[in-house]
């Protein structure tokens, strides 16, 4: 609903007074950083990408609901002049603009140091003011309500996939769904990632991107690339896929039945130049998104952004403004390559230091090896401004010698720009009650559903239909990360007792070949699904009773917050993010209700695995009000992306009250 214009002023913020959920405009005065900085325990954010202490009026425009603004917000929509947006736009209304004037504030000298929104009639009272840097403004003079600045970001996510455009695992969905809640609290949002073709039918999913016709040359591998932009807006968002030959073959956004492509470094090379460029020159909405804005890079497949940041732009005063964060997914995965190829990278000849990276003595493949390489990863987290990893217990395990894979000291060294934000799960495609992909639909309050989910599963993988026979689920990458070895080896046992084992996965050879075997040894307990399905997916969480993640190390892991949401009762080893979002089965506690929503063991073994699990489906046959507690409480927690979205503001704000990286010897040449 559009209610109010705005014009373009820099200083002007909007305030939300909670208690009576009415919008009301309120003055901040023009400030510096510092100034904010107080403010920063009294305000949702209080830092901007676009222009600073410009706040976007569309949380303005949509009273909240942030659903409309295409890409450039509402009043960009209105000044462009050649209505060039492919954008959903909001319309203003003149009639809501009337009541409000623009007034300059000045200080004693008659200097201009802020500027007001003035009611013209009668509405003095909405418009309290807001004295900058005081404590007290959380209060508002008149009514005692809390005051909440409402300061919006411009914020560009590069990612190697995202989700329903191209999805392998976590990273798809984190990279599908965090831009759209950002978006949906008023900020402006473009993700970057590549438009991928493999000539099958998941190039439908890039059928309503439309061409931008903005042909763009970018620097490495030796010289001029050539790339294109196709853009699609939607829930908020400006979704931008980067186009080159590279993206278009068989296979998934890695690799093919042979491995992993050879040219992956050329290919995310690419995205990262690209991205730097796309809000420098792509006019979405009429209006390109500027130098002031805020980079995501997520994972190494994005890591040179920050570094281009540092090394190309900002040395010529382009990007100065701008902030970037790397996000680490999966710290196992860094970009590394062999130190010749550092002249791939477009980046200049001072600048190896950076990405330069020795492997130690005992990882080296043979004698003549110096184990000299080029990591991306840490390049990108020397020279990003902030770090964030996908929970908390995984951000102080990368600081370790365990879980640091190598870079433990450098983001020691970093720990002061380092946080942990649990992800959140996309609540529309992850709802028990509208599920498109499972046959019954069920509530925390009537649980009938799930059995049915259950029974069609089971009829589904051809096992014999048993409704009162323990389920064990797993869904994920059959790797090394995923534990899959302690899984493979504690089955056979497994089997022994009276239980079904429903495994979906794909990745290395043998484990799949493995899955193949141990369907043809068990066939009323196991069925492997080999492959990648996102309905199977959703069908298995739905109709299992346990999901058991034995993972060596998970980041943060989204399949067990699935799984409480459907009131599948998670079994996982108790690490990282699992360690921090499963809390463990407490049968006395709550004067014999009970508490936790699954169970959790450490170390990893087999036997502990085996023992957790044991335990689990002992509590699921004898023990039935334990395990609906168990159910309902893991149904009932919220792990919801508006949670995490608030997190990411906060780092948002931080991000933006430190300068920017810049590498030291440039700071002594001033
Ligand atoms: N065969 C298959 N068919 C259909 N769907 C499948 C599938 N295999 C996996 N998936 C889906 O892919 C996603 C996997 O997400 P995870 O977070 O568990 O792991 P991943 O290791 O990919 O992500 C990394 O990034 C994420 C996001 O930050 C972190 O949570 C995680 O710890 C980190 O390892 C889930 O949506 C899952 O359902």
């Amino acid at each position: 609903m559009a209610t109010t214009q705005t014009s373009r002023i820099p200083f002007l913020g909007f305030v939300e007074s909670p208690a009576n959920k009415c919008w009301s405009l309120k003055k901040i005065r023009q400030v510096g950083f510092a100034s904010f900085v107080g403010q920063r325990n009294r305000t949702q954010s209080f830092c901007v990408g676009r222009s600073y202490f410009s706040s976007s009026p569309r949380r303005i425009h949509n009273n909240g609901s942030g659903s409309g603004g295409g890409g450039g917000g509402g009043f960009i929509q209105k000044n462009c002049q050649d209505g060039s947006s492919s954008s959903s736009s909001n319309v203003e209304d003149d009639q809501n603009n009337k009541g409000l004037l623009l007034g300059a504030e000045r200080d004693a000298s008659g200097a201009v140091v802020g500027f007001s929104l003035i009611p013209q009639s009668g509405e003095e009272k909405a418009y309290a003011k807001v004295p900058n840097g005081e404590e007290d403004a959380t209060a508002d003079a008149e009514t005692g309500d809390n005051i909440y600045i409402e300061i919006n970001y411009t914020a560009i996510f590069v990612t190697a996939e995202a989700a329903p455009y191209s999805k392998t695992g976590g990273l798809g969905d984190v990279c599908g769904s965090l831009p759209r809640a950002l978006a949906a609290r008023g900020h402006r949002v473009m993700v970057v990632s590549p438009r991928y073709l493999n000539g099958g039918p998941s190039d439908k999913r890039f059928a309503n991107a439309v061409d931008l016709h903005c042909p763009t040359k970018v620097y490495c591998f030796g010289g001029v690339q050539e790339v294109s932009f196709f853009h699609e807006y939607s829930d908020g968002v400006d979704w931008v896929f980067v186009d080159h030959p590279s993206y278009h073959r068989p296979g998934t956004p890695y690799g093919d039945v042979f491995g992993a492509f050879g040219d992956n470094q050329f290919r995310f090379t690419l995205l990262c130049h690209a991205a730097c460029e796309a809000p420098l020159v792509l006019p979405l909405g009429g209006f390109t998104y500027g130098e002031k804005c805020l980079f995501l890079a997520n994972d190494w497949h994005a890591g040179l952004v920050p570094v281009l940041l540092a090394a190309k732009y900002r040395p010529y005063g382009v990007y100065k403004d701008a902030r970037s964060i790397i996000v680490i997914h999966n710290l196992a995965h860094q970009g590394v390559e062999p130190a010749v190829t550092y002249k791939n990278l477009g980046l200049p000849s001072d600048w190896y230091g950076a990405v330069e990276w020795v492997f130690p003595t005992w990882a080296r493949t043979h004698a003549l090896d110096t184990g000299e390489a080029v990591n991306v990863l840490k390049g990108a987290i020397v020279t990003a401004d902030r770090i964030i990893t996908v929970s908390q217990g995984y951000s102080r395990e990368i600081t370790t010698p365990e879980g640091g894979y190598g870079l433990h000291e450098l983001l020691s060294s970093r720990k002061t720009v380092l946080n942990g934000i649990t992800n959140g799960i996309d609540g529309n495609d992850w709802d028990p009650s509208s599920d498109v992909h499972i046959p019954s639909h069920y509530t925390l309050n009537d649980l009938s559903g799930k059995v049915l989910c259950k029974i069609a599963l089971q009829e589904e993988l051809g096992l014999p239909v048993r409704p009162d026979c323990p389920l064990i689920g797993f869904i994920g990458r059959l790797d090394f990360q995923k534990g899959i070895d302690i899984l493979l080896s504690a089955t056979p046992e497994l089997m022994q007792d009276d239980v079904q084992f429903v495994m979906l996965g794909s990745g290395e050879r043998q484990y799949e070949d493995w899955m193949r075997h141990m369907e043809s040894l068990y066939p009323d307990n196991f069925r492997g699904w080999v492959g990648f399905s996102v309905p199977v997916s959703h069908r298995i969480t739905a109709g299992s009773d346990i999901l058991v993640m034995p993972s060596r190390f998970e980041p943060c892991g989204l399949n067990q917050l699935y799984a409480m949401r459907y009131g599948t009762v998670p079994v996982v080893h108790k690490t990282g993010g699992l360690r921090d979002t499963v809390e463990n089965f407490n049968p006395y506690a709550q004067e014999g209700r009970g508490e936790g929503t699954g169970w959790t063991f450490s170390p990893l073994s087999r036997e502990n695995l085996l023992a957790a699990l044991r335990i689990a489906v002992g509590t699921y046959r004898d023990h039935k009000s334990s395990w609906e507690g168990l159910m309902k409480r893991g149904m009932e927690r919220d792990y919801s992306w508006d949670n995490a979205a608030v997190q990411y503001e906060q780092v948002f704000g931080w991000a933006f009250v430190d300068p920017p990286y810049v590498k030291s010897n440039q700071k002594e040449d001033k």
